[in-house]
């Protein structure tokens, strides 16, 4: 059964436009004009109960627009919304207390106070007893292993702590359906892994549907095996990872220092230049070619140090755009 169905979904953002200047100001204060701002266009998708879905989209692609209508947090312009057999923007207790939704650059615990103190909380608020409370507190603490770290002030966690006790304060409720957004935003690689595994066992253990973004492809490979696409608040892609990156050869990122400073134009033959600052570089380079590249670029210039990694997931989503090899 869908847990979550999205039909002909839309969000128009009517924004003011101020000309430059006085008049600009006088004539914006007596009569607005708008242009409209098109975030979510025609958005159709279902996810099944159960499932872990990657929702992908370069910067401003529309992804946490979708992920507010689908929380009732704003209203569609047209189209369709149903979670867990609710319409979200009604914001009924039994919805609310059936989903959560984690930004990984908000934060709801009380920075001076104990996340212990800011559980109790949010408890009170969704009517959980003191009893449940400390079970749930306990379960989730043991599978974040934070056991020991909640009755410190939160401002004295590290990042990674706190995102994992962000994690358990929109936990307590036993959600299961979770929009998650960007969770690992800033995370060290260790505490990546760690938010990560928890997303996996939690999912497993509960059968929750999690509908996640992330600008670390890491996440999104060890997580999710059905991904959205959204460019330009519009559906491109709906399938299976694997098909996705078997359509486009995967390109490495390249990073280069050298001893003396090269101008892109001497640099472009060695892959595709994305950056060039005094003595380094940055390519992406195709999977195939990689070997070549390197050897190349080792044997021509003069090189201090060279780093190969994964691009950052919207270049990555940039060159299918480029590319034209994801069709909707
Ligand atoms: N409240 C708003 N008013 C007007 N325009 C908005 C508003 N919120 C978002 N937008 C615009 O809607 C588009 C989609 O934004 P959205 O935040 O949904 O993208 P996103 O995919 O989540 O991006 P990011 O990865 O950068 O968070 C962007 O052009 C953005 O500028």
């Amino acid at each position: 059964m869908s847990t979550i169905v999205v039909d002909h979904l839309s969000k128009i953002y009517p924004v003011a436009v101020k000309e430059a200047g006085f008049k600009g100001t006088l004539t914006h204060f007596f009569k607005r004009t708008y242009r409209q701002v098109k975030a979510v266009q025609d958005v159709s998708f279902q996810i099944e109960s159960g499932e872990v879905v990657g929702f992908l989209g370069a910067n401003g692609a529309g992804k946490t627009t979708a992920l507010k209508m689908l929380t009732g947090l704003i209203h569609p312009t047209s189209g369709r919304v149903e979670v867990a057999g609710h319409i979200p923007f009604q914001r009924r207790s039994t919805f609310l207390s059936k989903v959560t939704l984690v930004m990984g650059q908000k934060q709801q615990l009380i920075w001076d106070l104990p996340a212990l103190d800011s559980f109790k909380i949010n408890g009170a608020v969704y009517g959980i007893s003191d009893r449940a409370l400390n079970h749930r507190v306990g379960e989730l603490s043991e599978m974040l292993s934070l056991q020991g770290k909640l009755t410190q002030p939160v401002r004295k966690l590290s990042l990674g702590e706190r995102m994992k006790a962000e994690l358990l304060a929109a936990l307590l409720h036993e959600p299961n359906v979770l929009f998650l957004d960007e969770p690992t935003l800033g995370l060290d690689v260790n505490a990546q892994v760690a938010v990560r595994e928890f997303l996996r066992e939690y999912n497993q253990r509960y059968g929750a549907t999690v509908l996640l973004t992330s600008h670390y492809m890491a996440d999104i490979t060890a997580l999710c095996k059905r991904v959205l696409m959204i460019h330009q608040g519009q559906l491109i892609y709906d399938g299976s990872l694997d098909r996705l990156v078997d359509r486009f050869s995967p390109c490495r990122e390249v990073k280069v220092e050298f001893a003396r400073p090269y101008s892109a134009h001497e640099l472009s033959v060695y892959g595709d230049l994305q950056d060039v600052e005094k003595q380094s570089a940055r390519f992406l380079v195709q999977q195939e070619g990689l070997t070549g590249a390197i050897a190349k670029i080792l044997a021509d210039l003069q090189v201090v140090d060279l780093t190969v990694s994964d691009p950052p997931i919207e270049e990555v989503i940039g060159q299918l755009f480029q590319a034209g090899t994801v069709a909707g």
